[in-house]
């Protein structure tokens, strides 16, 4: 990179490759580093914390470089990558002889982008996180109809989901993709530019090519939007990977009404699948997750982001939990043998994209052996429930392939396949031969060795091997005289500090019978590990169909070893619109308690057709939002085929969860946090179905008291009146009590708290009624707020309280209002005197007091206009 007027050949071939890269990284591959120059080099030494530096010149100006060394190439993209850039490898696609051999002595060696590196199309085991799928999803639209196609090629998975415009969001926030491309921007959703294809031609015409069909009828006739999702999928697929074929099996369609809808917004604050602080520890997953394989990990992730709607389907999967939960031996043995399991899909997958390894060869040999040997243990078990016995037959069927990679690859192959030494002895004659020819050429150089010590009297001359020179006689600086000898048969190769190194005829001889012959062994090697893979690729589709029974296995297995840790029960399913639940518990909020010594208070929940709306008062810290956010999980678990922590439950099939909490802070969205609130409670009054489960905590508090309220009161008559579904609703007004009286299927609970010696005690238990009083002084006491802060807001409370004794309150009024459907009257006017004057409780006012309060309330007459 020298002068700008006449770009050099170099910088022009820089920059037809950066133009190709658009807006990806491009590493520029030169000799043993990637290069980045310009802007580049820029970003990515700032993400990766590396020198910037400079090379030659643009334009007169300096242009700005940095590298990374390509042999710890993975871990800088693995970082680029977690920084949300994407990256281009152009690798030079000949060698400086080949080059030179072609265009002349000063030619430039030819490149090409192989692969662009993206967040949703990794497959190396150090870019991934073993325990959750990679998704990428690209979104495809025909008229009013979305779709979603989503790709894990690490594994293979593929999916095909029809939506309608306002459901891709939660059905993102189940698939939570790595990546989601689409062809222009999509109301609602972060995407991608994909790289076209995004039409249901392109669509049909790829799936179709793909595998290998001449009509699409086997997949159930995907819509149109199916289509072009997947065509922009593919299409994403096939830029990205520059052709290589990677791992995917055939599409399946996902039908939405087959899973519990649960928005991104209730899966935050229930923390399904993440913490409030980011990661796995801490949430729902994190809480249950026993599983001693990652394909289990994985799978469980799912399960539990995609709670089922199929009564039959998850009775299925609680009957094969049941089955290892009844019996801790069959459990252990079962845990124990998947525990040695290696994971297959992830093997197969960078195998299928050309970068996997024998390694990866030596593991689908274990995993598979280990599959079948964990089949003929389950089959010698009683009493199987049928889907064990439906997935047992997948366990096996790999005896010709296991054989051939049992005499194919040694026990522990090595990772980098450059060197060899994966292919076992015996197995190919010729490659043993041209082994033995080479250990003799060794031998040979080492005999050869000891006779030049002796011959020429030097005890430490040694000869060596380097990539340079090759093999090499190597003496001491002050021996070389002797070497050096016209006569003395050793040619000179190079004078380093304290050694001289040289040639000999014999030793050229043999150093190219053992270069000869591990050359031709290695590339022997090299077509051996073609040819495995080959095969093994060739049986993508029945592999991951063991990978996922033993995914199965592992989740019901670990699912019955978390049951039986914590004495959780098997909960019973129903299609009736209820929620019963003995003795239950909130297992996050358990077991944190129960690792600083405390117990968890267990408590009961009755949710029926016509006791569907509990109103749930009590102090601060009394465990409103445990009970909540439990029942919510409660019913998570069930549908996801998990035991739950209670002492009984009888589960009415949830189609749609909400969880909202009031004014929760959202300021990353670049909204007010009240502003949140009603956006999210709009979309529960908007999409609630009688089937559903609606937890609503302290909804209204966000705002001034009287609107809060207002909001409140009228959000819990329609949850009530229209939509008519099980919902537990949390609040400190008290006023809303007043609804019991009004509507038929709400009921009164609080958590029970106590006031001894002065002192507040949080019972956490759950009772009939409403609270006597809401403690929320108390409360603030016992988080230290100063005594003399204590004894003012009690002054202050008992003044507040007298004046709403003596006019009736914020709620005064209330009682009057017309029932919700027939409240058709226009708003009153507002009247900030009025307000002012049924505030005032004139017994309660110093002399002092009631001057400044004639004084304000002339004030507001003024502003009246004083008619
Ligand atoms: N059933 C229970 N048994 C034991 N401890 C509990 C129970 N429920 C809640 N707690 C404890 O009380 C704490 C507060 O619970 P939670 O947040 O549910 O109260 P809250 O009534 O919603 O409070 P606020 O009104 O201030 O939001 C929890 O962090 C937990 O430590």
């Amino acid at each position: 990179m020298a002068r700008a007027d006449a770009p050099t050949p170099m910088m022009a071939q820089y920059r037809r490759l950066k133009e190709e890269a658009g807006d990806a990284l491009l590493f520029y591959r030169m000799g043993d580093f990637f290069e980045l120059f310009f802007d580049d080099a820029r970003i990515a030494a700032a993400c990766l914390d590396i020198a910037l530096t400079k090379r030659g010149e643009d334009a007169g100006e300096p242009i700005p470089m940095c590298g990374v060394p390509v042999h710890s190439a993975e871990s800088y993209l693995a970082r680029l990558i977690k920084g949300g850039h994407r990256v281009a490898i152009a690798e030079q696609i000949e060698s400086p002889a080949e080059a030179r051999k072609a265009r002349g002595s000063k030619t430039l060696v030819e490149r090409a982008i192989v692969r662009l590196v993206t967040p949703g199309t990794l497959t190396e085991e150090t870019l991934l996180e073993s325990s959750s799928a990679n998704w990428l999803a690209a979104i495809g639209r025909a008229g009013d109809d979305w779709a979603i196609a989503a790709a894990d090629i690490s594994t293979g998975r593929f999916e095909l989901v029809a939506c309608g415009p306002g459901e891709l969001a939660s059905e993102l926030a189940r698939l939570s993709p790595a990546e989601t491309v689409a062809d222009g921007s999509v109301p609602g959703v972060r995407t991608r530019a994909g790289q076209g294809g995004f039409d249901s031609i392109s669509g049909e015409r790829s799936l179709k090519a793909r595998f290998g069909l001449s009509t699409l009828d086997g997949m159930g006739a995907p819509g149109r939007a199916e289509l072009a999702a997947a065509g922009g999928l593919l299409a994403y697929l096939d830029a990205t990977q520059k052709g290589a074929r990677v791992l995917l099996d055939a599409p399946v369609r996902i039908a939405r009404s087959a899973h519990m809808q649960i928005d991104s917004a209730t899966r935050e604050s229930l923390e399904l699948t993440r913490s409030a602080q980011g990661g796995v520890a801490g949430s729902l997953l994190g809480e249950i997750d026993r599983c001693v394989t990652a394909c289990g990990r994985r799978l469980l992730a799912e399960d539990v982001s995609a709670p089922l709607m199929d009564k039959a389907g998850i009775e299925r999967r609680l009957a094969l939990v049941g089955w290892f939960h009844e019996d801790q031996l069959r459990r252990d043995r079962t845990r124990s043998a998947l525990k040695a399991l290696p994971d297959l899909a992830r093997a197969l997958g960078r195998l299928s994209a050309g970068r996997g390894g024998p390694r990866d060869l030596a593991q689908l040999r274990d995993g598979l052996s280990g599959a079948q040997e964990l089949r003929r243990e389950l089959e010698s078990e009683s009493e199987r429930p049928a889907m064990l016995d439906q997935m047992l037959p997948l366990l096996g069927g790999h005896a010709a392939l296991v054989d051939r990679l049992a005499a194919a690859i040694v026990e522990s192959p090595p990772l980098d396949a450059s060197k060899g030494g994966y292919i076992a002895e015996g197995f190919d004659e010729a490659l043993d031969s041209l082994r033995a020819a080479s250990s003799d050429g060794r031998r040979a150089i080492a005999a050869l060795e000891a006779r030049y010590r002796d011959s020429i009297g030097i005890a430490s001359l040694k000869i060596r091997h380097n990539a340079v020179l090759g093999y090499h006689i190597e003496v001491a600086a002050r021996h070389a005289d002797k070497l050096m000898a016209p006569d003395s048969g050793f040619t000179h190769r190079q004078t380093l500090a304290g050694v001289v190194r040289f040639n000999s005829p014999e030793l050229h001889e043999e150093a190219a019978r053992v270069v000869e012959a591990g050359g031709h062994a290695l590339a022997l090697e090299a077509k051996h590990l073609e040819e495995l893979t080959r095969l093994a690729v060739a049986d993508s589709s029945r592999i991951l169909s063991t990978a996922d029974a033993l995914a199965r296995i592992d989740v019901a297995a670990g699912n019955a070893q978390r049951a039986a840790e914590s004495g959780w029960v098997s909960p019973q399913l129903t299609e009736e619109a209820c929620l019963e639940v003995e003795g239950g518990r909130h297992p996050v909020v358990e077991s944190a308690l129960s690792a600083s010594g405390e117990r968890f208070v267990a408590n009961d929940l009755s949710l029926g057709r016509d006791d569907r709306l509990w109103l749930i008062t009590g102090p601060n810290m009394g465990g409103k939002s445990t009970f909540l956010r439990q029942a919510a999980l409660i019913a998570v678990l069930a549908q996801t085929g998990c035991f739950v922590p209670a002492a009984r439950a009888r589960v009415g099939l949830v189609d749609r969860l909400f969880s909202r909490v009031g004014a929760s802070d959202n300021l990353a969205r670049g909204r007010s946090t009240f502003m949140v609130e009603m956006v999210e409670t709009a979309a529960i009054l908007a999409q609630a179905t009688p089937q559903s489960l609606v937890i609503l905590d302290e909804i209204g508090r966000g705002t001034s008291t009287y609107d809060g309220l207002a909001i409140a009161w009228a959000v819990v008559e329609a949850m009530h009146d229209k939509l008519t579904c099980r919902t537990l609703f949390a609040t400190h007004y008290h006023e809303l009590t007043r609804l019991a009286g009004r509507l038929d299927a709400l009921s009164l609970h609080h958590v029970r708290a106590r006031e001894w010696k002065g002192d507040l005690v949080l019972l956490h238990e759950v009772a009939d009624g409403a609270a006597d009083r809401s403690y929320g002084i108390a409360v603030a006491k016992l988080a230290g707020l100063p005594p003399a802060v204590v004894a003012r807001a009690k002054a202050v409370l008992a003044k507040l309280e007298a004046g709403r004794d003596a006019t009736g309150g914020i709620a005064a009024g209330l009682d009057d209002l017309p029932l919700f459907a027939s409240s058709a009257e226009p708003e009153r006017a507002a009247d900030p005197l009025a307000d002012a004057l049924g505030t005032i409780d004139p017994d309660a006012l110093t002399p002092r007091e009631a001057l400044e309060t004639l004084y304000r309330l002339k004030r507001l007459w003024a502003e009246r206009g004083g008619e």
